[in-house]
């Protein structure tokens, strides 16, 4: 079953609502269909008779040598899709030796989801998501929770500072939860209530101090979600970050910026190999994998194909979606005439000139 496939699946067995939150992205979706058109107008030029019978794609990220190139990007609320939420996700991302992305908006504990990752491999590579919150003690809170879990990376999500608007939410009246699920993560913080919860924080005050204070209080590595200017991936190098995630968000946040995988090139220049580049948003087939990695990405993230594998199919539908994307890219690599991720370069990425 293909990824097209999953998706009708799930499209077909959610309740719309859900499905709009899911699929939906901020004002016109302009940069939610760009994200994934911006692969269309990329194409591969192979190499030839470079030997390719034996390959490696595995990769080294931060908190998780050895990981598979296309890792689960944060998507929030997974027990609204599937009854199993979150420990589906984690036992499938664990079994295929892909690092998994928790996160403050996971309806399943962290404790929790790390535990299930364990059941399913012996040493997985859970990271934990989180917003700069305007009180520090909630973040230093959240982040022991996250390292007494066992989680082996945090990752600051620095693209909103305010809501997304999302048009089909507001449409569909879509502000909250419902009742019976909550973002467990929240739970029993400073300032909340026992057993309460806290909203999830979003922070336009946040400044690079935020950054520098949440390196200084962890031993975990930070890696930074969310930057799209050159300029801020240099910054956010110098404030400590262990690695850069080029995303817009998957078009959930502003509708004015460009393509994520557009952005790519400038950012890899910018970091110069100081720390790993990953990038997120419109990924679809083994072919995006392969430019991304081409284009100077040490790693591929998967938001909503993650999800529509979860709410069709539960644990096996996740496993499906990451199995699938591994062996297409595989698949793609060997017809690059590439062994190695590293023999994908970014001379071999040409642009179609398809305008947009
Ligand atoms: C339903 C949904 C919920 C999301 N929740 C979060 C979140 O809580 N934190 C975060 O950093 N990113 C969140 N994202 C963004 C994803 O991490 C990722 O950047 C994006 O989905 C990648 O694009 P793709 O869906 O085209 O693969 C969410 C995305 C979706 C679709
Ligand atoms: O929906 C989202 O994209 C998202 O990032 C989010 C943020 C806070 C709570 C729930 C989801």
């Amino acid at each position: 079953m293909t990824l097209r496939e999953l998706h009708e699946r799930a499209r077909k067995t959610l309740d719309p609502v859900v499905y709009d939150y899911v699929a939906g992205g901020a004002g016109e979706e302009r940069v939610l269909a760009a994200n994934e058109r911006a692969f269309d107008d990329y194409a591969l030029l192979p190499r030839v008779l470079r030997g390719s019978a034996v390959r490696d794609t595995a990769v080294d990220l931060p908190g998780a040598p050895r990981t598979a190139p296309v890792f689960v990007a944060p998507t929030a609320f997974h027990r609204l899709v599937h009854p199993d939420g979150e420990l589906a996700t984690a036992r499938a991302a664990a079994a295929e030796g892909a690092v998994l992305v928790t996160g403050t908006a996971a309806t399943t504990a962290v404790r929790e989801v790390v535990a299930a990752a364990r059941e399913a491999a012996p040493d997985p590579a859970v990271w934990f998501q989180l917003y700069p919150h305007p009180r520090g003690e909630v973040t230093a809170a959240l982040v022991r929770r996250a390292e007494d879990a066992g989680c082996t990376a945090l990752v600051l999500t620095v693209d909103s500072p305010v809501f997304g608007r999302h048009a089909r939410d507001l449409r569909n009246g879509f502000t909250d939860l419902p009742p019976g699920y909550a973002a467990e993560n929240m739970r029993d913080l400073p300032g909340a209530p026992p057993g309460g919860l806290l909203d999830i924080p979003m922070s336009p005050e946040a400044g690079w101090a935020h950054l520098a204070e949440l390196v200084r209080g962890t031993a975990l590595p930070v890696l930074v979600k969310g930057v799209l200017h050159p300029d801020d991936a240099r910054q956010a190098v110098e404030h400590g970050a262990a690695g850069i995630i080029v995303s817009n968000h998957g078009g959930r946040q502003s509708d004015a910026v460009p393509a994520a995988v557009d952005c790519l090139p400038a950012l890899v220049d910018a970091v110069a190999g100081r720390v790993p580049v990953l990038l997120d948003g419109g990924v679809r087939r083994g072919s995006d994998v392969a430019v991304a990695l081409a284009l100077g990405a040490r790693a591929v993230g998967l938001g909503r194909p993650v999800v529509w594998g979860l709410a069709a199919e539960g644990e096996a539908g996740v496993r499906r979606v990451l199995a699938t994307l591994r062996d297409e890219y595989d698949h793609t690599l060997a017809l690059c005439g590439g062994r190695r991720n590293a023999d994908l370069t970014a001379d071999m990425v040409v642009a179609k000139g398809g305008a947009r």
